[in-house]
């Protein structure tokens, strides 16, 4: 169960949430370096150029990506707030990756004057407005093209992106990529560099990524034998499953890494191609089972022969997975881990929704108002997709390592929320 993949005590969670208060999210720094390091350690069993990118979208904060940058991985950045993250962060930028479906000028314009890496190009809209921004500032940037293979991972829709029939990226096979390819060889100041291509999230198998690059290498063959044009850079994306209960039963982060780059290999020398620089995404295997959130309870209703309702101090407004994707996770009350489990309850949000559930049903020994829940697995797409429904304000984020604490985001307060309301009298 995840509980028993998070290394840190229930007694130095019992501390925290006494020093920092709950809700708080806990993060095990030596988790994430390990994540890190199973990507980039396997990349280097390989005689290959590689980069792994970090998908801030799955939690961006300077001291994240702190550590991020200390593991010598890249970054991917989708707005103008996570690349300035990276800037804040002191990210070297030319490891920095721009994606997004809808980037802005702005966020165009920060990318060129700040040199990233690359962009990485979705849309004949972004590409105009790229080729602007370029010829207004004089300068040019390397650039990959994000195509939409035709695959359909297995994971839930909302999480799915490789399928024809997506907001993301240029159709394969409709020739739409083709067309973007057209346009970019050889321009002047475009310089593309190759293809991107994500499938989805929370992947477990392997046969949809080695799909993707079958798909991707038979374009690429087809765009040599046409054009003569040869993909310095082939990004095949995140997606990497982790284990959120214990019916989730994810590979071994290395397992993927072999993976694709056997199938960038034999490809490759199938279609007769050059083997590219392999660059991945990964975001929340590089995050997610390295942080627990901490809740207090607080009011619970037993309706006889129904259910009985545990209210957390939390719930959507830090953790909205459950409530878009239906998704599942475990929990445990702090200090009763000896005890025997007696009752089913579910753990309820405290937001105005009736779809605001954690948990429908999780055993538990008996609960009472003031018992700490953790939830494992809470470290991607939790902070990162909070929000301030109803008015409450973000929780706190504590890192850990070497079995010292630090605060890393503070705990957000009510003035907070008030900050930029004007009055109207
Ligand atoms: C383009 C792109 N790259 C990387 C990721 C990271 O995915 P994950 O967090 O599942 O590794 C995503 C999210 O699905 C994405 O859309
Ligand atoms: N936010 C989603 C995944 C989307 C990833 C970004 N394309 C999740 O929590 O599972």
């Amino acid at each position: 169960m995840s509980q028993n993949r998070f290394n840190i005590s229930e007694e130095q969670l019992t501390q925290l949430a006494e020093r920092y208060d709950t809700p708080l999210f806990v993060y095990d720094v030596d988790q994430i370096r390990q994540n890190a390091r199973a990507f980039v350690e396997t990349f280097k069993q390989y005689d290959l150029d590689f980069q792994v990118a970090y998908a801030s979208k799955a939690f961006s904060s300077i001291a994240m990506l702190q550590v991020a940058k200390q593991e010598d991985m890249s970054l991917d950045v989708v707005s103008e707030g996570e690349l300035h993250t990276a800037i804040e962060a002191g990210y070297p930028m030319q490891r920095v990756h721009v994606h997004g479906n809808n980037k802005s000028r702005t966020v165009l314009e920060m990318a060129v004057e700040n040199q990233v890496g690359c962009i990485v190009i979705d849309n004949f809209f972004e590409m105009a407005l790229l080729e602007d921004v370029l010829q207004e500032k004089g300068q040019t940037i390397d650039a990959l093209i994000r195509i939409t293979p035709g695959i359909e991972a297995h994971t839930h829709d909302y999480i799915l992106t490789g399928q024809e029939d997506s907001k993301f990226g240029f159709d394969l096979l409709s020739g739409q990529a083709e067309q973007a390819l057209n346009h970019l060889m050889n321009h002047e100041s475009i310089h593309l560099q190759g293809v991107h291509s994500h499938i989805g999230s929370q992947i477990f198998e392997t046969t949809g990524f080695e799909m993707a690059v079958e798909k991707v290498f038979d374009a690429l063959k087809l765009w040599y034998d046409r054009y003569q044009f040869e993909a310095r850079v082939v990004n095949l994306g995140g997606g990497f499953g982790i284990q959120y209960t214990k019916d989730d039963d994810p590979l071994p982060l290395s397992q993927y890494v072999h993976t694709l780059v056997s199938a960038v290999k034999s490809s490759a020398s199938n279609h007769e191609l050059k083997i590219p620089e392999i660059w991945i995404e990964p975001g929340r295997s590089i995050v997610g089972e390295a942080a627990v959130t901490i809740y207090e309870v607080g009011a619970i209703k037993e309706i006889p022969n129904v259910r009985k309702y545990v209210s957390v101090n939390g719930g959507m407004t830090d953790n909205i997975r459950p409530a878009l994707y239906d998704a599942e996770y475990e929990a445990t009350i702090l200090n009763k881990s000896d005890q025997p489990i007696e009752e089913t309850v579910a753990i309820a949000g405290q937001s105005c929704e009736t779809g605001d559930m954690l948990i429908w049903d999780l055993d538990v020994p008996t609960i009472e108002t003031g018992d700490l829940l953790v939830v494992y697995s809470t470290g991607a797409y939790g902070y990162a997709m909070a929000s301030h429904y109803n008015r409450f304000p973000k929780a706190a984020v504590v890192f850990v390592e070497n079995g010292n604490d630090q605060l890393v985001i503070k705990r957000e307060t009510v003035q907070d929320l008030t900050r930029f309301d004007m009055s109207y009298e």
